[in-house]
């Protein structure tokens, strides 16, 4: 059932350092493309930037091709076409510096979490087993389960199941932490527990692969995105970069439409736009509250008056012209 996804390859801290100028990039790929036997393309001709440092957003549909790719760069599944390369270098060489959790967590639901990360490390013939005591129990601090440690693993909760699978991917020092749809299955309060985590990991200078179906999570965690659809890339950037295109647009809540669609108009707003109870009209620079005030100046019954920024999934409707839809 679970693979947590480790390294494959040279032992602990034996890679070398990334080959110059190839120190901006936690992971490039160009062209990469994986048709499956029966002629099924997952991922088509994919160029992804990810900058070192981001917490970045893999979003896309279910079955849009998020796993595919991630199996590919961790070596996994062998592309059809294109290259990767990962901290500046081929993926094998580059895998001791990176930490992966591709499926769910199959751990000992009678053994303690300390014991489950320990048989976990054994597991892995690259990793030192002087330092195993220590890199489980630093793995468990990171995730701060540190509390915890003693517990058995059945009675975690599901936050603390998923945050141990993540000190799994934590046993070695990572420069690139790859997590797949890592919020799936959670309750609301084990998918805070791990936005909380991603977030604090990336602070501490490790740059974050996440995938996720849910753009609002991808909004709310993320410094940068790329949005996938159907196998093929539909834009990457940051966040604020990816909605930039889009206009910032304001909402009155009124009775009295037409005084207020008057009143945006003499601030000169863009796009007036009225139905019935609200009118709404592109913000420009205008300050809200300024606008709030001449409103009731002018006796409008303001009822509710709100700044819709752009979303994701704006984004994603007015590039592809469609809805985007989590069921795929
Ligand atoms: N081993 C395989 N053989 C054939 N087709 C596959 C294989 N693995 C994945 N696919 C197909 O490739 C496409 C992309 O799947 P992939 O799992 O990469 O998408 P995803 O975005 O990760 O979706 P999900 O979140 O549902 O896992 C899907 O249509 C899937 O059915």
């Amino acid at each position: 059932m679970t693979t947590v996804t480790q390294e494959a390859g040279a032992p602990f801290g034996a890679a070398p350092p990334p080959a110059d100028g190839a120190g901006e990039s936690a992971i490039v790929t160009e062209g990469l493309t994986k048709r499956f036997r029966g002629g099924q393309v997952a991922v088509n001709a994919l160029d992804l930037a990810v900058p070192r440092g981001s917490v970045f957003g893999f979003l896309g549909p279910n079955g849009s091709g998020k796993t595919t790719t991630i199996r590919m760069l961790l070596g996994l599944v062998t592309p059809t076409a294109g290259t990767h390369s990962v901290l500046g270098l081929p993926a094998t060489q580059a895998l001791p510096r990176v930490g992966a959790l591709v499926e769910g967590p199959a751990f000992y639901p009678y053994l303690s979490g300390t014991a489950n990360l320990l048989r976990f490390d054994a597991a892995d013939p690259t990793a030192p087993r002087t330092t195993a005591r220590r890199r489980v129990a630093e793995a468990l601090e990171r995730v701060g389960l540190s509390a915890a440690a003693g517990k058995r693993y059945r009675n975690y909760s599901l936050g603390m199941r998923q945050r141990l699978a993540i000190a799994a991917a934590l046993l070695g020092p990572r420069e690139l932490l790859i997590l797949d749809e890592p919020t799936n299955g959670l309750d609301p309060q084990g998918t805070r527990e791990v936005r909380a985590l991603v977030k604090e990991i990336a602070a501490d200078g490790t740059t974050v692969f996440v995938s996720s179906h849910l753009l609002a999570e991808v909004e709310q965690m993320c410094t940068h995105a790329a949005i996938m659809r159907t196998g093929t890339l539909v834009a990457q950037g940051t966040i604020a970069s990816l909605s930039g295109g889009l206009a910032t647009r304001v909402r009155i809540e009124t009775p009295d439409t037409a005084d207020a669609a008057r009143v945006l108009g003499t601030f000169g707003l863009a796009d007036v736009r009225s139905e019935a109870g609200q009118v709404t009209a592109e913000l420009g620079g205008h300050a809200p509250e300024r606008i709030n005030a001449a409103l009731v100046e002018e006796g409008v019954a303001v009822r509710g008056l709100a700044v819709l920024r752009p979303s994701l999934e704006d984004v994603f409707v007015g590039l592809t012209g469609e809805g985007f839809d989590v069921d795929g």
